[in-house]
């Protein structure tokens, strides 16, 4: 694990950067759908290529080396804001916007998954949908305060996803010591669509925090 670290920033400075990184991350999501969908062709595209291709010489002026981790404010609030799924940063991330009861029992998430997560014809790509439920099972297990790696992810796919507006819930079935067992579901607009039960496991280095050769700064 590479980045899994304190940073010290105000929750100010954390609203400020994601009033910043928000829209523009959600611009190059914009982008992506449009690069799928246009019907522009030659010159057009030569010439987007190109004005593509000079936005991204910029931004890589100045970059990290890497991926971006997961960093902790002092309040212990996780930003991980380069998850493939929720990532605030990640063009690649729908994103899901999770909520979570009250009492930690449940998450869940409604959101769109449009062109660029597409598998047949119309419908979300099969490791999409087992990608949200992934993130979906783990954030129930974390919110019931039994954070895990996934070890086991079993999906059935009960009909195809259409693309468009869906819903995702997760919570927890069962726990055992070190193992938490999930389950959660992603419905269409016509119901259920995928179920999935998942095994979370808080791994030996979260387990035995006084193991200074594998711990991350997390917990430091
Ligand atoms: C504050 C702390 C934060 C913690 C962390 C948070 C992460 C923040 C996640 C946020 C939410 C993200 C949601 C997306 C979730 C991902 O995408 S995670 C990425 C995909 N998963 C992985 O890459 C996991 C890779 N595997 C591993 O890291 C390790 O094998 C595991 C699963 C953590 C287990 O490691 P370990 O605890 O060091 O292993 P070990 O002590 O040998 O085994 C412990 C027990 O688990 C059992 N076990 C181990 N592996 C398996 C398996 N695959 N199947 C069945 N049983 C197994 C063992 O038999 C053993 O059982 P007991 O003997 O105790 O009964």
């Amino acid at each position: 694990m590479s980045r899994f670290a304190p940073e010290h920033l105000t929750p100010e400075q954390i609203e400020e950067q994601s009033a910043v990184y928000g829209p523009f991350t959600q611009a190059v999501r914009d982008l992506v759908d449009a690069a799928i969908r246009t019907e522009l062709g030659g010159d057009d595209i030569r010439a987007a290529q190109a004005a593509v291709e000079a936005v991204t010489a910029r931004l890589r002026e100045r970059e990290i080396e890497g991926a971006l981790g997961v960093t902790f404010s002092e309040d212990g609030v996780g930003r991980p804001w380069g998850n493939a799924v929720i990532g605030l940063r990640n063009a690649v991330a729908p994103p899901l916007v999770v909520e979570k009861a009250e009492d930690g029992s449940r998450v869940w998430s409604q959101f769109h998954l449009g062109a660029a997560y597409e598998g047949p014809p119309g419908c979300v790509h099969g490791g999409v949908a087992s990608l949200v439920l992934d993130q979906m099972l783990g954030q129930a297990a974390g919110a019931g305060g039994r954070p895990g790696m996934t070890a086991t992810l079993q999906v059935h796919y009960r009909k195809p996803t259409p693309l468009g507006p869906l819903r995702a819930e997760a919570w927890i079935e069962r726990t055992e010591g070190h193992k938490t067992w999930a389950r959660g579901e992603l419905t269409g607009p016509e119901g259920l669509c995928v179920e999935a039960e998942g095994l979370f496991i808080l791994p030996r280095w979260a387990r035995e925090p006084a193991d200074a050769e594998t711990r991350p700064g997390f917990f430091e």
